[in-house]
Formats: C-alpha cells, sequence, structure tokens
C-alpha cells in the first residue's frame, strides 16, 4: 500500500547567521505515516521534531532528502502549483490561544482555511458550521472571540479550523501540552473520534510519553535530529532496542510508584551541540552500552521485523537489560487511567 506520507533521509540544517557553521536540526529522517495512522514523534526538547513537522508543512524549506505525499513528491507539487495541496496537511498549535488571532470571532477564525482556496460565502458557512458539529461545539460560539472561551473549547476551535479543509494528514505539535488533565482527555477522545470517522492521520508530536503511547499505532524516537528507533507503539515502549529511547522511557516517573520501572537505564553526560555533532553514533558519549566501534560510525538502521528499526549494534545488550528489568507496557496502564477513553481503533489496512 503507498503510505500517505512517506519522508525520506529528511534534513534540515539551519545556516547560523555570519559564521559558515550550520545547526543541524534534522539529520535524515525516513518514515512512513499510512492513511488513517497516528504516528507519536518522542524525543527531548531540541531534538527536531518541530522541526520535522515544519517541513512537511512547507513552513520551512529542506536541505536534502525528499518528501512524498500520496506517492508523489510534495515539494514538486508546490512548487509547479503552490495552492494545489493547501489544506490537504494542517497543523494544530500546541497554544490555542496562539493559533487564534484574538481580534477575530470565532467563526471568521474558522473559516479562515478555506479563504485561501478561494470558496465561496455560502459554502464557507455550511463547512463552518460542520467543522464545529465534528469537534461538538455550539454554532452560538462561532460569535464570541477567543479569550471567551476556555483553554478546551479553544482547542476545539483550532481543530475545527485545521478540519475545515479536509485534510488527509494533520500535525499536531504538542496539542495538548497547555490543557488541564479533563480538557486533556476530552481533546484525545475527540481526536480518536474525527480519526475514526474521517480517517484522518496523525503525526503526534509529544513530550507526554503516555499521551503518546494511549493514541499513537506506531511511534519513532528522535534524537539529535535522527529517529532512533520506531515501530509498533506496544513494541517500542514494552521492548525499547535502542538506549535512548530505554533510557527517555525509564526517566519518566509515573505518578503510580508501582508501574515505575524496576531498574533504570541512565543517560549520563551532556547533549552534543547540534552544531557539532561527533563522527559516530550521536549517543556514543552518553551510553551505558557504548563500544570502541559505535565512536568510529553511525550505524545503520537494523530491521528487528514487524516495521521496528533500531540505529544501534549494541540493541542485544538492550534487550538483555530491559528483560532483567522485568519491564511490561506500564505506560498503556497509566494512560488508560489517566485519560479513562478507549484505546485507538486498529488500523485496518495496517501491519
Ligand atoms: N529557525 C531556526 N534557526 C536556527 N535553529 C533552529 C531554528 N529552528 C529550530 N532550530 C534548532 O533546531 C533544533 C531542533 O529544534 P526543534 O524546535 O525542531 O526541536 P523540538 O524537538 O521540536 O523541540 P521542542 O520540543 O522544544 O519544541 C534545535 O537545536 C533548535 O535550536
Amino acid at each position: 500500500m503507498t503510505p500517505l506520507l512517506r519522508l525520506r533521509g529528511l534534513t534540515k540544517h539551519f545556516p547560523i547567521a555570519g559564521s559558515g557553521r550550520v545547526v543541524q536540526a534534522v539529520n535524515g529522517v525516513s518514515l512512513d505515516i499510512a492513511p488513517g495512522e497516528t504516528l507519536g514523534l518522542v524525543g527531548e526538547s531540541g531534538s527536531g521534531k518541530t522541526t520535522v513537522g515544519r517541513c512537511i508543512l512547507g513552513l520551512t524549506g529542506i536541505s536534502a532528502g525528499g518528501i512524498e505525499f500520496e506517492g508523489a513528491d510534495l515539494l514538486e507539487a508546490r512548487r509547479r502549483d503552490p495552492r494545489s495541496l493547501r489544506g490537504r496537511i494542517q497543523i494544530v498549535f500546541q497554544e490555542p490561544a496562539d493559533a487564534l488571532d484574538p481580534r477575530l470571532r470565532i467563526a471568521a477564525s474558522v473559516e479562515e482555511p478555506l479563504l485561501a482556496l478561494g470558496i465561496g460565502a455560502e459554502e464557507r458557512r455550511r463547512r463552518v458550521a460542520e467543522a464545529m458539529d465534528l469537534v461538538r461545539l455550539s454554532p452560538h460560539l462561532l460569535r464570541l472571540y477567543p479569550m471567551e472561551l476556555s483553554a478546551g473549547q479553544q482547542q476545539r476551535v483550532g481543530i475545527a479550523r485545521a478540519m475545515i479543509t479536509r485534510p488527509k494528514l494533520l500535525v499536531l505539535d504538542e496539542p495538548t501540552s497547555a490543557l488541564d488533565p479533563t480538557a486533556r482527555a476530552d481533546i484525545i477522545a475527540l481526536l480518536m473520534q474525527i480519526q475514526r470517522e474521517l480517517n484522518t492521520a496523525y503525526l503526534f508530536i509529544s513530550h507526554d510519553l503516555s499521551t503518546v503511547r494511549f493514541v499513537s499505532h506506531r511511534i519513532a524516537v528522535m534524537y539529535l535530529g535522527m529517529i532512533v528507533e520506531q515501530g509498533d507503539a506496544a513494541t517500542v515502549f514494552a521492548e525499547p532496542r535502542h538506549p535512548y529511547s530505554a533510557g527517555l522511557l525509564s526517566s519518566v516517573l509515573l505518578p503510580n510508584p508501582h508501574l515505575r520501572r524496576a531498574t533504570r537505564i541512565s543517560l549520563a553526560g551532556e547533549i552534543p551541540s547540534p552544531i557539532d555533532l561527533p563522527p559516530g553514533c550521536f549517543l556514543a558519549s552518553r551510553c551505558p552500552f557504548v563500544v570502541e566501534a559505535c565512536r568510529a560510525a553511525m550505524p545503520p538502521a537494523e530491521a528487528l521485523g514487524g516495521g521496528h528499526l533500531v540505529h544501534c549494534i549494541r540493541h542485544g545488550e538492550v534487550a538483555k537489560a530491559e528483560r532483567a528489568a522485568d519491564t511490561f507496557d506500564r505506560f498503556q496502564q497509566e494512560a488508560e487511567r489517566i485519560l479513562s477513553v478507549g484505546a485507538p481503533a486498529p488500523l485496518a489496512q495496517h501491519g
């Protein structure tokens, strides 16, 4: 099956003015997203998650690599006809208040993406009503200004605004981080319902591992601009094979002590600068499993079966340590407790 989105070797380096040097924000990211699938993109602050999203949306140019959307070269298609793909990929931001113009009534914010598509007033009104219905908001709110809405309602408006062009792919950049737990659970349930109804694919960028585990079919773990591990969500969370993923997962202190991991894979030392990355594995200076070969060259992606890919020559050792730690998929249990919503629908086309 043709993936909806395919990134191959996506690279984005930002030049530092006057220095001749670059920030290596994204370094050869390859991944696929199937129609109707949620890919969770996780990693520490500065790992390049937002930059990947911005490259897909065309908000920033790329330095190398390729992006295919529905089997065609996305950048080429945008160059040929900038309008052709407008609205097919949309974004929902972390801060709903940032995405909405405080001087515009909700109706004007929601319909705004349709103006760029040249859609007439009557059709816009119909689509605005449809979008408000999709996000379960009363049409009465259309007359109000963003500051008159709760944060959860504002984020629903942000989703209505993104969905109004009927996108195939939604980039969700920390969509629930600014919300309180109740509003967060509501928004997650809403996003999952929209996906079931419309088969929209999500690139779900987040620091919140419990939420990501809960909503995602697959997970990609990013470190210094690289996807160090990707695979089925249950597999990556229960059996991480890259020391960075294992460290990231074991560093999370779940509120329930019974769900915490028995032993920790801890990553000591400083993160290298994205301006001056080492020649070998970017984790070598912090990795408890490091051997000399790790410092010589970046290990290629190794396929472990079932779409599980890992950039680590020591993944067998990580597996042993993980087995010794008696781990199981605690994140799923914790997420179910916090969010108390049903599991994501399985992907019919997936697997
Ligand atoms: N416009 C820019 N110019 C220069 N450097 C940039 C620019 N945008 C991002 N960067 C750098 O690129 C790297 C990746 O940043 P990015 O925002 O994509 O990471 P992130 O994983 O999304 O982080 P966060 O979770 O904090 O949003 C960082 O080192 C950042 O400082």
